[in-house]
């Protein structure tokens, strides 16, 4: 009856192993590849365990990633492949994207796991704003009534910081601290990062405020959110596990026991 998340981020694939396909299942096994490395997974940590019950990914990959996922799966087991793709409206969730189909689905599930995670509580309706740190950033907003209005897409900090290295003719320097008031360039430029991504973050959280004039809970997630965590203003929650928690979601509303 086990359930395999799967989630093909921009640079790693982050899998998890469940006993079965619903919210809060004990998990049996994870791992995590670089997108690179895809291709060792059926000889390596997949090989422990015997064919899950269902799999229920989701991608920001290009197609061909997708394939070569699916031949790990073919090599061991039986299984069909499912991807999500993002949609109108998914357990519980409208999508006020101009074209639906086109949001990032990593985006959309992490939007259903947050969503969930905040039902759960039985409080009154709150809006709700998710980042995403990763190799990109992503920015959400949600209204209490579940309805995505819009997020922002910016480039992540590794991004960033290469961009200006291959812009600029001087600036190839170690990695630095976060500082208030930088005063070398490493500190710099690992500060102006951290800022900008702090600035887009509270940026989104004024205009959810100031279109429903109350505080949205704040979600954090991504490999890169703990980082991020110490340098924000506002009050977030970390949550790492948003993208498998919707995946754990989907799979309840899908295929109900
Ligand atoms: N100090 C930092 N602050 C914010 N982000 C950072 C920092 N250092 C690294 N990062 C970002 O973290 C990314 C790597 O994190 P990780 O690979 O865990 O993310 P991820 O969520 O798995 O990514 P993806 O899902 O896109 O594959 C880098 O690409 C970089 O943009
Ligand atoms: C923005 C990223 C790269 C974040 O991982 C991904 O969600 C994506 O490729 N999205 C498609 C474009 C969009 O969401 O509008
Ligand atoms: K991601």
């Amino acid at each position: 009856m086990t359930f395999l998340a799967i989630d093909v981020g921009n640079t790693r694939l982050k899998w998890a192993l469940y006993e079965a396909g619903r919210p809060h299942a004990p998990m049996l096994a994870h791992g995590a590849e670089f997108l690179e490395n895809i291709d060792k997974l059926s000889d390596g940590p997949w090989q422990a365990f015997s064919a899950p019950q269902r799999m229920l990914g989701c991608s920001v990959a290009a197609d061909a990633v997708k394939r070569r996922v699916e031949e790990q799966m073919e090599e061991l087991w039986d299984v069909p492949a499912h991807w999500v793709v993002s949609s109108a409206a998914e357990a519980g969730l409208t999508n006020g994207y101009d074209h639906p189909t086109r949001l990032g689905a990593d985006r959309w599930v992490a939007m259903i796991g947050a969503w969930h995670r905040l039902q759960a509580r039985k409080e009154p309706p709150r809006p709700m704003v998710l980042a995403m740190i990763g190799t990109a950033v992503t920015v959400e907003a949600v209204d209490p009534q579940g309805r995505f209005l819009g997020g922002f897409i910016l480039p992540g900090h590794g991004i960033m910081l290469r961009a200006l290295e291959s812009g600029t003719a001087g600036l190839h320097v170690p990695t630095g601290d976060v500082r208030e008031f930088p005063t070398n360039t490493s500190d710099a430029l690992t500060s102006g990062g951290t800022f900008a991504i702090a600035g887009a973050i509270e940026r989104m959280v004024q205009h959810m405020r100031s279109r429903s004039g109350q505080d949205p809970v704040c979600f954090l997630t991504g490999g890169a959110g703990w980082k991020m965590a110490p340098h924000l203003a506002e009050r977030f929650e970390l949550v790492e596990s948003l993208i498998l928690d919707g995946l754990l979601e989907i799979a309840q509303h899908r295929w109900p026991t």
